[in-house]
């Protein structure tokens, strides 16, 4: 397992936001563009604010979100409103955001036209992940109803997930997009999931759906 131990959350996240914004930067130079897909929750919102005051050519940025809670945009459990008050403004706020969210009352109804705004992206330059402490990473939650499908190498890019433990029914990208990113970081703080990440690396994908992106990842923690 690939795991920097940083000192103190504040280093973290300062040091992981420079990193991102040096593997954009590449992308950006080498192909004019590049593509940056980010968790929400609760977590990464210092990396947001760093990585918005950055200077770098955002407006060849295409950014979205790993996973999106099915409620409106004005709702605190929204993960593209956390993207739009701490990421897209200052110097990023002229990226593009690939939504991952459309009104409507259940997520497969805006299925098709999101995956084909999202297709458009891929692969994705570069990723970061969050991780709960029941292992699991986007929306895929150990135990959720299309887990299996999500998982698959022929998944869809964005597939529909309800779990128990999600709450309101998700949108997620799937498994075989997550693996063809080209730089892959997991953001995690705190003992329990530090427990929970190195326990992940003996079970299977379902049962800790983080391990998908396991071997491939750069994991980031700090207590
Ligand atoms: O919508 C979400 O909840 C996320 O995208 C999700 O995958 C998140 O990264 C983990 O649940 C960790 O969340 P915390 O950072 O809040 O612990």
């Amino acid at each position: 397992m690939n795991l920097i131990e940083y000192p103190d959350r504040d280093l973290l996240m300062l040091a992981l936001a420079d990193k991102i914004a040096g593997q954009l930067g590449e992308f950006l130079r080498r192909d004019g563009k590049a593509s940056l897909c980010v968790p929400g929750g609760t977590t990464p919102g210092p990396i947001f604010d760093a990585l918005s005051a950055v200077d770098l050519d955002w407006t060849n940025v295409a950014v979205f979100l790993n996973d999106e809670r099915w409620v409106p945009e004005d709702s605190p459990r929204s993960n593209t409103r956390l993207l739009r008050e701490r990421l897209l403004r200052d110097k990023a706020a002229v990226a593009q955001l690939v939504p991952l969210y459309d009104p409507a009352p259940r997520p497969e109804d805006r299925l098709p036209g999101l995956s084909e705004g999202l297709a458009a992206h891929l692969p994705i330059s570069v990723l970061l992940l969050g991780m709960g402490a029941d292992m699991h990473t986007a929306s895929l939650f150990p135990g959720a109803d299309l887990l299996e499908q999500a998982l698959a190498p022929d998944a869809p890019v964005l597939m529909a997930l309800r779990a128990e433990a999600a709450g309101e029914p998700r949108i997620t990208l799937t498994a075989p997009v997550l693996k063809a990113a080209m730089h892959i970081h997991i953001l995690i703080t705190g003992a329990e999931k530090r427990t929970a990440i190195e326990r992940a690396a003996g079970l299977s994908e379902s049962e800790a759906p983080i391990r998908t992106v396991l071997d491939q990842a750069t994991i980031h923690w700090a207590e």
